[in-house]
């Protein structure tokens, strides 16, 4: 194993597909806007406040990390000017970390405050609707890119415990497809046990009809039955963390045939209790060996109080990753993106220029 290192690994440019934009907000900027709104936090300090936010030791059940959102959601959902700002400095620390491509998640409803029943986080009821919440981290992420020169897209969540939403939340990813959403997410906790799914399922076949890209979450904290059913119901395209995959081996065979992209979340992954502490068991060792089509990802870097480099030195550390395979899987995970064809394909051809590699069949053929 390599040694501990404090330094950052693969200094280069990085493409992030998946992360909550609501599990990435500045502890300062949460404070700032609770002084400013006259909320009361059981915190004074940026530090205190990211202390209250941060999970430290995996959780025992998934719902105590999901908990963490209590603490500061209701200062930051129906404000307008909160929502506009966390997803501007969403941008800028994304920029800081060498993205140079986001796509950004988060449930629209959950950060509204009318139009939404029952309005979230016990709020009284405001002016701020799904739509508006789209429409202001859409400016958000536009006056970041310009600032920042990153690009940065979204991917509207539905919520599991929530089917109501869903169909709202395709019908704001077909309004708002030319103005940065490029995906629908299903979030939140896969082991809870919702009677009626047929809304998630019909949200999806309409994400189909209208080419709105898919991605679900499956398989981190449920069974790979929970996988199969996001590939063949929700016709995901991505699978958002999808560890637990590897208890099927038949089904793991036919996503890596198919080159199923697998959004994964090592720091996360730890600390919600989805895999064993010990890294050197990661699922994503599997995956590496197996030459598996996966990203790298933050996930909610708020609540677990890290940056990506610290998923990029975990891997690396205690997972066998080598600067080749960064390369590999940023490639990959560009080329998974939910980008129009020819963005993509600039997009991929911007990181072969970064990464000094010649487009040759040899590279090409070494990532498939
Ligand atoms: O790792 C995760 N697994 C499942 N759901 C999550 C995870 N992180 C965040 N959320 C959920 O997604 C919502 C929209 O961004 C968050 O509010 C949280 O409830």
């Amino acid at each position: 194993m390599a040694e501990p290192s404090t330094e950052t690994i693969f200094n280069k440019p990085k493409i992030e597909l998946h992360v909550h934009l609501d599990g990435a907000i500045r502890a300062e900027t949460i404070l700032d806007v609770a002084k400013r709104r006259g909320i009361k936090l059981n915190a004074s300090s940026g530090k205190e406040m990211k202390h209250l936010c941060t999970v430290y030791q995996p959780v025992k059940m998934f719902a105590e990390f999901l908990a963490k959102f209590e603490e500061y959601m209701p200062v930051i959902a129906g404000d307008k000017e909160a929502i506009r700002r966390i997803a501007y400095e969403f941008v800028e620390d994304k920029s800081k970390e060498g993205v140079i491509y986001v796509e950004v998640r988060y449930s629209p409803h959950l950060l509204a405050n009318t139009d939404v029943e029952p309005i979230p986080w016990k709020q009284e009821k405001g002016d701020v609707s799904p739509d508006d919440v789209v429409q202001l981290v859409n400016q958000g992420l536009a006056e970041g890119e310009k600032d920042f020169n990153i690009k940065a897209r979204s991917i509207l969540c539905c919520m599991r415990h929530m089917p109501n939403w869903s169909m709202k939340v395709v019908e704001l990813c077909k309004k708002y497809k030319e103005d940065g959403v490029v995906g629908i997410d299903l979030a939140g906790d896969e082991t809870i046990n919702v009677r009626d799914q047929s809304c998630h399922r019909l949200a999806y076949e309409e994400a189909v009809r209208c080419g709105i890209h898919r991605t679900v979450h499956a398989g981190e904290m449920g069974p790979p039955s929970v996988v199969k059913e996001a590939v063949e119901v929700l016709k995901a395209e991505r699978i958002g963390h999808g560890y637990n995959t590897l208890k099927d081996q038949v089904l793991y065979k036919q996503l890596r045939e198919q080159n199923m992209h697998f959004e994964t979340c090592p720091i996360s992954s730890k600390l919600t209790g989805a895999c064993d502490p010990d890294f050197t068991k990661h699922p994503l060792v599997t995956f590496r060996k197996d030459k598996v089509n996966y990203s790298l990802n933050t996930d909610d870097p708020l609540i677990f109080n890290s940056q990506l480099h610290v998923d990029y030195r975990t891997a690396h550390e205690y997972m066998g990753f080598t600067e080749e395979e960064f390369k590999r899987l940023n490639i990959n995970s560009a080329k998974s993106s939910f980008l129009p064809e020819k963005e993509k394909k600039d997009l991929v051809n911007k990181l072969y220029e970064a990464y000094e590699m010649a487009m040759t069949l040899k590279f090409e053929q070494c990532l498939q």
